[in-house]
Formats: structure tokens, sequence, C-alpha cells
């Protein structure tokens, strides 16, 4: 299933509701609906929970005081108590502090890390500046402390064992003196178990790890990195030559030549002989670059696009990503962290600070024919989650739920339907209410009441379950009075979003029964939006948009954004996600689409020659290091990132280039995911024009706002209902292989949030635009002048003609609706291209070329280059075999 949700947790029995003569319940994720007890025994109850909730409110006062202090300058409380904490170790353990104070200290420190604890001071204070300087990066933060307490409880164990293994027992001194309580711990039982010497060989294995896990890097990069060292020592060129060359690790190993291009200038050269590489063309210097250049540049090109999600994610869930590189001279100059407070304090200052440029990283060199160090991607930082605010807390239950649940129990009274409200599951737009009927009551008794209904609750949007799914209960929706707003920072921050570290998930918002509702992009695979205008679409759009960019680097996603209306995603512009500016003419949206298929059949290709049937399992190969590029290919192989094709308004390029539109959709649809290209389609209109069969038929998950008629809620759905939805982001979710639609509140990220993501993004790298996305087959520049703007048509006319082998200009006028002159005009022109011969008087035309050569004659009439009429040569286009613009 494409979708994960994590169901609230039930409610406590104190906050049911009990209305009167409402049927008790206990079902398990809503509020239950409670018989009244005796009045005594509720005022002792009054009397008991007055005073507990005086006690609790007291507690959770301080609680909550402490929670509102900001994130930040908690975590910058806990690097100042660290810092304390040094000074005062110092003071006893270097400078002999001698007070009753500096006893209770040396017991303690000493008595758990022994003789370690001359370097505790060092160990803290360095945790601590990095709190300061690094505080979003928190999971890289943990690593670093949890393999800094793994080295010291190793080393502990190593002293331990080599000072004779002094016992507590035979007196605290000698522990205090050696590994101390950590080192008798993990030493003695060791020892025992195995022998000294072997036990010591253990601990020095595991000490090893934990410098590894400190460092972040892995055992072969480690490995790498000496070799490399020890390389350069051998031939005399020195790490600390200093002024031409700086040995970094081995993911940022940068060589300085005096004289040689800018990194960005060569990087976009890099990507041009890249482009050729994928095409499989030699590295030479046709752009002026020598081999050395070359080589260099395929180096960088390859790592743009490489991707290793394995090496990027955080055993913990979180990532510690990218930031890992502790020598990198990036991470020193760490963005400065946009909290929720300092975004709604200063939103203005903050964009001024995050207005300073990272230059892209740097460039490494691989020898020619050999595959790089694919897993050394670019240290690219991902934004920290405090960039989204927090929304309020989730309510399980509100005395407007109270009211709805009264006055349905009075309807149903009022009507002798035998039928009771057993209890009611609220989220953050809706409730639904759960009605059981008694034994011989037909559901139609409720859904015939649905007018009185929404009459009693005063409320035009009522919506009817039968049955709620996996229950025997009738659910009720109403919207609340009193709805919340899902905010996108806590669906990214919940534990089923952390729990998924794909990066094309993404938080779509809430369910009914207040659940976080995350979806995979990926594996939807291509999702259709709809919901008329006001509904949330857009904010939808944006919600995505932002996920990607907050939990995916510019190498695990890149995106195609096509903005026809020229406002919605402006504000993306410039972020390294893009693969091409954001589009905004129809005309060129669609060339764009023909990109795309021309971009998948080349993963395609790449797929078959190296004999993998998905995106994932050749990236996977490739990062292991066992996809090889042919004998005597000079090619370096890289894996690819998704693409995420998204276009915010269907209707503006169906009414430019409708059959083009489609046939790149349907072609796109068809193969695209196993090549990990993936289509959003967003519209307002969802008229059956817009979204054709075709298009319905290939995009198989839909995201219904509210739409303003029940035909629009069948276009998108294929069922009622998004009709009957309440806008600003109520919505309805089918994916890919369910019945039923799921309810959900979509999440919502101001413009603020968005901007400091988008600001973050671009501070990490620059775009590298592809310039041909807009230019493949520039078939509008091609197409012949007789044709003008009739193409569109002419293209429908010779596919009718062709399939049907009949040259009929009344079967045009018919079946395209058109006029005698139009039909007659393009019939003419489909002579003078010999697709039909003369005109044969009443008779019809004959047809000149069979329906094995339609794509053939449609290309040729798009005016694509070298294909003609029946011929072969476009069939090799079709193979694959197009030549790069
Ligand atoms: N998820 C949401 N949570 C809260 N409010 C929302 C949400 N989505 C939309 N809204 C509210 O509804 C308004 C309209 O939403 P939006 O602009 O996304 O609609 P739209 O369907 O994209 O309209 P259009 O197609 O005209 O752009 C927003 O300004 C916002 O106030």
């Amino acid at each position: 299933m494409a979708q994960t949700r994590q169901t609230r947790p039930a409610p406590r029995s104190s906050q049911a509701a009990r209305p009167s003569g409402a049927r008790a319940s206990g079902a398990r994720g809503k509020a239950p609906v409670k018989k009244q007890p005796p009045a005594v025994l509720r005022g002792a109850r009054a009397v008991g929970r007055g005073s507990a909730a005086a006690l609790g409110s007291a507690v959770r006062s301080i609680g909550h005081g402490a929670r509102d202090v900001p994130p930040a300058v908690r975590r910058d409380g806990l690097a100042i108590v660290l810092v304390i904490l040094a000074i005062l170790i110092a003071a006893r353990e270097w400078f002999e502090l001698s007070s009753w104070a500096g006893t209770a200290i040396h017991a303690v420190v000493a008595g758990t890390f022994g003789v370690l604890a001359y370097g505790l001071p060092i160990v803290l204070l360095v945790i601590a500046v990095r709190l300061m300087r690094a505080p979003q990066e928190e999971s890289t933060n943990h690593r670093i402390t949890l393999g800094a307490l793994m080295l010291a409880i190793m080393v502990d164990g190593i002293i331990h064992i080599a000072k004779g293994q002094p016992s507590p027992v035979e007196g605290w001194e000698g522990v205090r003196e050696a590994g101390g309580l950590l080192g008798f711990l993990v030493g003695t039982p060791l020892a025992s178990l195995v022998t000294a010497p072997l036990a010591v060989v253990v601990l020095v294995l595991l000490a090893l790890l934990s410098v590894l896990i400190v460092a972040g890097v892995s055992m072969r990069e480690a490995a790498e990195w000496v070799a490399e060292v020890a390389r350069k020592v051998r031939h005399g060129d020195g790490v600390e030559t200093g002024e031409t060359e700086v040995l970094d690790l081995p993911e940022h190993r940068t060589l300085e030549r005096p004289g040689a291009p800018e990194p960005r200038a060569r990087k976009s050269r890099a990507r041009r002989l890249f482009d050729r590489a994928i095409h499989g063309e030699q590295p030479g210097d046709p752009d002026g670059l020598d081999a050395y250049e070359a080589d260099e540049a395929f180096a960088t090109a390859a790592t743009v696009e490489r991707t290793d999600f394995d090496d990027i994610i955080d055993p913990d869930g979180g990532r510690a990503a990218q930031a890992t590189a502790p020598l990198s001279p990036y991470a020193a100059e760490e963005p400065v962290p946009l909290t929720p407070d300092a975004l709604a304090d200063a939103p203005t200052q903050l964009i001024e600070v995050t207005g300073e440029r990272h230059a892209p990283p740097t460039t490494s060199i691989v020898p020619a024919g050999e595959q790089g160090t694919l897993e050394n991607s670019t240290p690219y930082v991902l934004p920290s989650l405090d960039y989204l605010v927090k929304g309020a807390p989730h309510k399980e239950r509100s005395a407007a739920n109270d009211r709805v649940v009264a006055a349905l129990t009075s309807v149903l009274e009022q009507f002798g339907v035998d039928a009771e409200v057993t209890g009611f599951t609220r989220g953050p737009t809706v409730t639904r209410y759960e009605v059981e009927l008694g034994s011989g009551v037909k559901v139609e008794k409720i859904t015939q009441l649905s007018k009185n209904i929404a009459y009693a609750v005063a409320s035009a949007d009522v919506r009817i379950l039968s049955p709620i799914p996996g229950k025997s209960a009738i659910g009720i929706e109403i919207p609340n009075v009193d709805r919340e707003t899902v905010a996108l920072g806590d669906v990214l921050r919940s534990p089923v979003a952390t729990r998924n570290d794909h990066p094309m998930a993404i938080g779509i918002g809430k369910d009914v029964e207040g659940g976080y509702v995350m979806a995979n992009l990926a594996k939807m695979p291509h999702l259709l939006v709809a919901g008329a205008t006001g509904a949330g679409k857009s904010s939808f759009v944006n919600s995505m948009i932002t996920s990607v960019l907050m939990r995916a680097t510019p190498a695990e996603v890149r995106m195609v954004l096509v903005d026809p209306k020229r406002v919605e995603l402006t504000i993306y512009e410039g972020i390294p996600h893009l693969i091409t500016p954001i589009i905004t003419d129809p005309k060129k949206a669609a060339q764009a689409l023909e990109w795309v298929v021309k971009e998948m059949d080349m993963r395609y290709d790449d797929l078959a020659l190296f004999g993998y049937k998905h995106i994932d399992d050749f990236n996977k190969a490739v990062r292991a290091g066992k996809v090889k590029p042919l004998p005597g290919s000079e090619r370096k192989i890289h894996t690819y990132p998704y693409l995420l094709v998204i276009v915010d308004e269907l209707a503006d390029l169906m009414m430019v280039a409708p059959r083009d539109v489609e046939e790149s959709i349907q072609r796109i649809t068809q193969l695209a995911r196993a090549a990990g290209i993936h289509l959003v389609l967003a519209t307002q209109r969802p008229s059956v024009d817009i979204v054709t069969g075709t298009i319905k038929a290939n995009v198989p998950s839909r995201l219904a706002f509210a739409t303003s008629s029940l035909a629009d809620s069948r276009v998108v759905l294929d069922m009622p209902g998004a009709e009957k939805l309440i806008g600003q982001g109520d919505a309805l979710f089918l994916p890919m292989g369910e019945s039923k639609p799921m309810r959900v509140q979509g999440s919502w990220v101001s413009e603020t949030e968005i901007h400091a993501a988008v600001e973050h993004a671009k501070r990490q790298a620059d775009p590298e635009y592809r310039d041909d996305v807009v230019q493949a087959g520039s078939t509008s520049a091609a197409v012949a002048e007789d044709i003008g703007d009739d193409l569109d048509d002419l293209l429908a006319a010779a596919e009718l003609v062709i399939t049907t082998q009949l040259g009929s200009t009344s079967m045009l006028q018919r079946k395209l609706k058109m006029g005698f002159a139009k039909a007659g005009r393009l019939m003419d022109l489909l002579e003078t291209r010999e697709i039909v011969g003369p005109s044969q008087g009443s008779k019809a035309r004959d047809v000149l070329v069979t329906p094995d050569e339609l794509a053939s004659t449609l290309a040729v009439l798009r005016g694509e280059s070298g294909a003609t009429v029946g011929s072969t040569a476009y069939d090799d286009a079709e193979d694959g075999e197009w030549v790069d613009s």
C-alpha cells in the first residue's frame, strides 16, 4: 500500500461524552459515549477529579514551561552545562581542587572512567562546541556522542586489563587508577570469558569501530584515506604542501591547480561531458578541456548524480545524512538554524541571514576507466525540521463534539429510529460519529435522514459512510466547528515519518482519526490532484515540494516543475533539486514531457544494458561497485536520482497540445515506474476533456480536494464524495490499489517556512540545469508552414485516416467535430504528404500509408528530424537511439 498511517491512541474514559440515552461503547480508537452514573458517585468523583486536576495542572504547567523554551535555547543550555562540568572536572583532575567537592568529583568521575577522567574535560568541551555550532544536526551529534562513549568504554576496558584487573572489592583507589567502573564492568567479564590477551584484541577492534562511528566513515573509506595519505607521502607530494593541494577526507578530495577553471565553470562543462558519456561518447576535449580536466569533470558529474541512501540514513531513523563529514570545510559553515520562534519573530531578518551562498562542493579525481568512490556524494545538508513550525496539539474531543452527539441522538429519537450514537473519532477537520443500528433496522433509515441530520447539526456538509470500513456501524462525518490546521512540520516529525526514510515519502496530512498520513510518491507511482479553486490543491503541491526539500538531497530527487499560472511555484526558482528552470510556457511544458519520455527511454536502455529491472536495484548495484562499464568504455557509471515531474495545472497544457501531452503522459506513466520517474498532475478543472480516459487509466493514485460538482468527483475518484468536502485542505485520498478513499486533512506549510527551506537548499548548492529539457524534439520549430496552428488537428486526422484506412472528409468532420472547410483542408494537407491519394469525387480517397507506419508518419508531420513517411528512421528513435540536441 502506498500510504502508512498512525492511529491516535484510544481516548481516556474520563473524556467520554455522556448524552442521555446513549449506549456505552468501549470501541478502541474512538471516544465512547457512556451512561450517566448515580449523582452521589458523580459528586465524589468530581471532588476527586478536581483535586487531582489541580495537582496535575501544577505539574503540567512546570512541564509546559520547560517545553515552551525554544529548542535552540534548550540545546545551548545543555552545551553550557557540559562546559561547566568540563571546568569542574578539570579543576579536580588537572589542578587538584582539594575541597570536599573536589573529592566528590574525583570519586564519581575517576570512579567511573578511571584514568580517562583526565581527558574527559576536553571531550565534554568538544561536544559542547559541536552542540553550539551545529545544533540542527541532531542525529550527527547523537552519533558522535555515542561513538565517544563507546570509545571511552573500550579504552577503559583495555586499561583495566593492562593494569591487572583491579577489583572494587580490593579498594576503589586501584579501580580509579585503572579503567574505572566502566573498565571493570567490561574488562573483567570479557577477560574471564576469552582470556586477557584475546579480550584486549576484541576491545581494540571495538575501539576502532567507535572511532569510525565518531568520524562517520566506513572502514573502506578510512582505508582509502590512509592509502591516499601513504601514496602522497611516498610520492613526496605530501598532504601539507599547502599552496596547490589540499587533502581532506575522501569525499572532499580537493585538488586546486594554478590556472584551473573555477569549480562552477568546470561543473557545467562536466555536465555536458557527462551527458555525452551517458550517450556513449568518449570524454575527449571538444570543450577545450585537457585529459586531466575531462577526467575531473566526469568525476564531478558522476558525484553530482550519485545517490547513496544507505550511507545517509542514520540507524536511529534520523538522517545523519550528508552532514557527517566532520573535517569538511562546509561543516564548519553550517547554516544558522531557523527555529519556529525565530521564524515568527523576524522572518525578513532570517531570510537575509540565509541569503549567503555556499560554493558547491569540491571535485574529486577519478582516474580514467575506473569506477569512482560512489558513496561520496556532495556534502549536502538537509534542512533541520525545526524550520517547520509546530501545530496546536490534537484534540480528541471538544464541547462541539458533545453538542453534535446530543443533536444526533435527538434526531434518532424524534424519528423513532432504533439506533444509537456509540462514539466518535475526531479528526482535524471532521469528526466521524459512529451509529449502531438496533436489530432489524434498515441502513436506509439513517441515510434517508441525512437532510434532517444536516439541519440538526447546522452543517450542509454531512457525509454518511455505510458501513465504516471494517466495522458494523454507520459513520456520519460532520465538520468540526473548531477545526484544526495540520502543520507539515508535525507530520514530518511524527514517528510514521521518521520511520520511513524514503526520500520520496511526503507528508500528506492527518486522517479522520487524527493519525498522521505519509505517502511514498515512488509507490503511487503517479498522482492526480484535483479540486475546485480554493479547495487546497496548490497548498498541497507546496507541502509536497517542501516535504521533498526537507527529506531529499538533489542527488536523490530531481524535479521538473511546470507552472503555467506563473504564480504558484515561483518561490522554488533556483533550488538545486530542479533539473530545468520552472517551466511556465505551456508549449515548453509539452516539450519537457517529451524530454521526460526521452530520459525514461535512456534509463530503460541502461537498465536493459546492465540487466536490472528497477532503478533502485541498479542504484544499489552501482553503489556496491557491481556495475562495471562495458569493456573499452570510459564511461563512469552513476546512480540515477528519482525524477519528480509536477504539473500545476494540467488544463493549461491540454489546451495547447492535447494529443502530444496525452501521448507523453501515457508513455511516461506506462513505463516510468521502473525508471524512477513519477508524475504529479494537478488541475482545477477535473472535466473529461482535461482528465481524459487515457490520463485516468494511467494515473492510478488520486487526491481529490473539494470539487464543485458530483460529476467532477466522478472524474477524479470514479465515485461521488469529493463534492461534499468542505475545502481548505479537506481531501479524499485514493492511493493505487485501494477501493475506498481515505478522508484526510492536507498538511499546511506557510510561505515563511517554504522560504526558509528553499533558502537552505539554495545555500547548499546551485541548480545544474539540463539545457536540453525544453528543446527536446523542437517539434514546433520544424513544423511546416502550411500546417501552421493546425498540427494537432492534422495529427488527429492522420491517425484517424491511417487506423481506419478510410480517406473520407465527412468522416473527419463527424469524428473530429469540425466544419467541412477545415476537414477538406486537412485532407489536402494529407494529400501533399502522400498519406492519402487525390480526391475521387464522392468516393473516399485511397490511403497510401499502412497502420504499421503510423508512428513514423506522425513523426514526419510533427517535423521531427530524420523521420520520413513509412521509413525506419523514426523507428530507430523509438529504440532509444536519439541524438542529444
Ligand atoms: N491544508 C490546508 N490547511 C489549512 N488551510 C488550507 C489548506 N489548504 C488550503 N487552505 C486554505 O485555503 C486557501 C486556498 O487554498 P489553495 O490556494 O491551496 O487552493 P487551490 O485549490 O490551490 O486554489 P487555486 O486552484 O485557485 O490555486 C488557502 O489560502 C488557505 O487559507
